[in-house]
């Protein structure tokens, strides 16, 4: 198996008493499927009152879901194809290569949980992180893979600037904060790959987390597995190839002062099938201040950077970030 897994983890995989209680990592074997909201961004380009309508739609689903889907949202097909394609090949290496001889010249190949103490805290994924100020750095060989990241996340910026925009007009935050602070290079892509699990009733394939970003533009395929935490239950999201996820992160729900929802998400493994995702988070600089123009704010001003360093030395002391909770007032 590739990775690993079944090696690295054998004492978890063998021992199941070692299963977390608590409801977060709970899998049960049926769940509801839910259709997110869809929403047409062509109406954007059409008159004032189609456009009003698309924008009241965009800004509701982010307050009552956190989570919704875009359709002819301006990233063409041949573009999208072209990454998944990549993306794919990227992952089908060997998996020495991958991981020893760090194939892309990036530091951000990871896989499994070494954190993990229980079975339910292990995903069973492999990621490339890939901060775009390092793409000029992937050479050589996986020139194509370059290519195509260039021209995928040059369009998902466009998506997540527009969006972003839209979302934050009625927030009071300056109108050209995105301009000056989410720039191509501080954008994150995060290709996934969850690899068919043999044991997808105890161990999950992403474990629950938020975004930490301004706004998520996900791309899934059709094998599913995907789960919010909605309304104290998990349901699961149903694929939809026509459409891209969009989900409000952790940096907009600050913004918003709670206002637009940061929605806990997880990944369900699965047995037979092997399931391929890509996020592009749309991030600002390290140093961009993050703040509510909203009064009384419910959290503090903190940079992006300081955040994710929390989160960095949270994530190595317990296994999880403690994210923006930590910056409530
Ligand atoms: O694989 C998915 O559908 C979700 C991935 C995800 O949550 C992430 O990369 O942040
Ligand atoms: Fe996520």
């Amino acid at each position: 198996m590739d990775p690993p897994f079944e090696e690295k983890y054998k004492s978890l995989l063998t021992n199941t008493t070692l299963l977390s209680k608590d409801k977060d990592y709970v899998i049960m074997s049926d769940y509801e499927e839910h259709e997110l909201p869809i929403i047409d961004l062509h109406r954007l380009t059409l008159s004032f009152s189609e456009r009003e309508q698309c924008v009241k739609e965009i800004r509701q689903a982010a307050r009552e879901w956190g989570f919704f889907q875009v359709v002819n949202h301006g990233i063409p097909q041949e573009i999208l194809e072209g990454i998944q394609l990549e993306q794919r090949k990227a992952f089908h290496h060997p998996f020495s290569k991958k991981a020893e001889e760090n194939i892309l010249n990036l530091p951000g190949y990871t896989w499994g949980n070494p954190a993990a103490t229980c079975l339910r805290q292990l995903s069973w994924l492999e990621v490339f992180h890939i901060p775009l100020t390092d793409i000029s750095k992937i050479s050589g060989e996986y020139k194509s893979l370059r290519e195509s990241i260039e021209a995928y996340t040059a369009t998902a910026e466009k998506l997540a600037k527009d969006l972003s925009e839209i979302l934050a007009e009625n927030l009071g935050v300056s109108s050209t904060f995105f301009q000056e602070n989410c720039l191509p290079e501080t954008s994150y892509l995060r290709m996934n790959r969850y690899p068919p699990c043999p044991f997808s009733s105890e161990v999950l394939g992403a474990l629950p987390h938020t975004d930490s970003c301004f706004v998520n533009v996900l791309n899934q395929d059709q094998i599913g597995g995907l789960q919010l935490w909605m309304n104290g239950k998990w349901i699961s999201v149903k694929p939809n190839p026509e459409a891209l996820i969009i989900n409000i992160g952790d940096l907009f729900q600050v913004a918003s002062n709670d206002v637009y929802k940061s929605i806990r998400h997880r990944v369900l493994a699965s047995k037979q099938a092997e399931r391929f995702s890509l996020a592009y988070l749309y991030c600002p600089r390290k140093d961009a201040v993050i703040e509510s123009g909203m009064k009384p704010s419910m959290y503090r001003k903190f940079t992006f950077g300081e955040l994710t360093e929390q989160n960095a030395r949270d994530v190595k002391e317990t296994g999880n970030k403690g994210g923006i909770p930590r910056f409530l007032m």
